[in-house]
């Protein structure tokens, strides 16, 4: 039985301008799983990863973290275990080389001086930025910068990490390198929790989902079951995939994300290339 990692139990919680951003949210999540957290602008996403981290502390309810309650833990405790990664990584990134900024959480927790040395040189080597190690941080393109805030928090060893849309801004060619690099980070053990608007990164990358809508969670189930047919996801502020949209007119067709309707309708064209040959 996988263990679970971060166990949030009717979790509320309201800013101090009496705003109640989050209401009797459950939400579980284990050991290897890949994530998603979707929602409409405002329905809590970000109130909820920001209790996880204990930046913020809830009003009601409780959070674990292996077990763990964090009613007590600082927001440093938690680098150990969650690495979060900002939307912008310049709001992470302060020191002069790759190398520097990578290495500071580890030196911040006190690793030893050889600790410090494995995990730089394994985050750098699983976010591919081995060759970068001299350049200077600010200088990279936003792509870059996010695997370096992304190498970053790896070099603490969590277990899990959050990252809140973290492919926004960027050109589908980075968007799609940095899936492909959180895919392979969860294939080495590292559960994931993806913050995203993007119903195609969900429905081609993610294992399961989770909604939120004004502060409760809607949903909680697989991906193919979100985008299914039968739920009126656009209730809850989402757009469901173009490839899903357009499959749906397509008789025969049941594509979630434009890679497979892209392999489907090639392997149409191609059958019926044959059939006519
Ligand atoms: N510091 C704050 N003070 C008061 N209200 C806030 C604060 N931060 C967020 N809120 C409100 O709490 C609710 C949830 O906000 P939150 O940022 O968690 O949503 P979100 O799903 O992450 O949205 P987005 O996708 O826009 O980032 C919103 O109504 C928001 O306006």
């Amino acid at each position: 039985m996988p263990e679970i990692l971060l166990d949030i139990q009717n979790v509320s919680y309201t800013y101090g301008n009496g705003k109640k951003a989050l209401d009797g949210v459950n939400f579980t999540v284990t050991a290897g799983e890949f994530v998603a957290l979707a929602g409409r602008n405002g329905s809590g996403k970000t109130t909820l990863t920001r209790l996880a981290m204990t930046l913020l502390k809830p009003v009601g309810g409780s959070i674990h973290f292996q077990g763990q309650s964090t009613a007590a833990l600082t927001p440093a405790d938690m680098a150990r275990s969650i690495g979060y990664v900002f939307q912008n990584p310049d709001r992470q990134i302060f020191r002069d080389t790759v190398l520097k900024e990578v290495a500071y959480g580890p030196e911040q927790l006190g690793f030893s001086q050889n600790d410090v040395s494995n995990s730089v040189n394994w985050a750098l080597s699983m976010t591919g930025l081995t060759e970068l190690t001299d350049s200077f941080p600010r200088s990279l393109s936003r792509g870059q910068k996010q695997k370096v805030a992304i190498a970053s928090a790896l070099a603490m060893r969590p277990k899990m990490l959050i990252l809140d849309e973290p492919t926004s801004g960027q050109d589908p060619w980075d968007a799609q390198n940095l899936m492909n690099l959180l895919t392979s980070l969860n294939k080495e053990g590292i559960t994931i929790i993806l913050v995203t608007h993007d119903m195609e990164l969900i429905a081609r990358y993610t294992g399961r989902a989770v909604v939120l809508d004004q502060g409760r969670k809607v949903f909680d189930g697989l991906p193919d079951e979100l985008f299914g047919g039968s739920l009126d996801i656009e209730a809850w502020g989402l757009v469901p995939p173009a490839a899903l949209a357009l499959s749906r007119r397509l008789p025969g067709v049941h594509a979630k994300s434009a890679a497979e309707l892209v392999e489907l309708l090639g392997s149409a064209i191609r059958q019926g290339r044959e059939r006519y040959a």
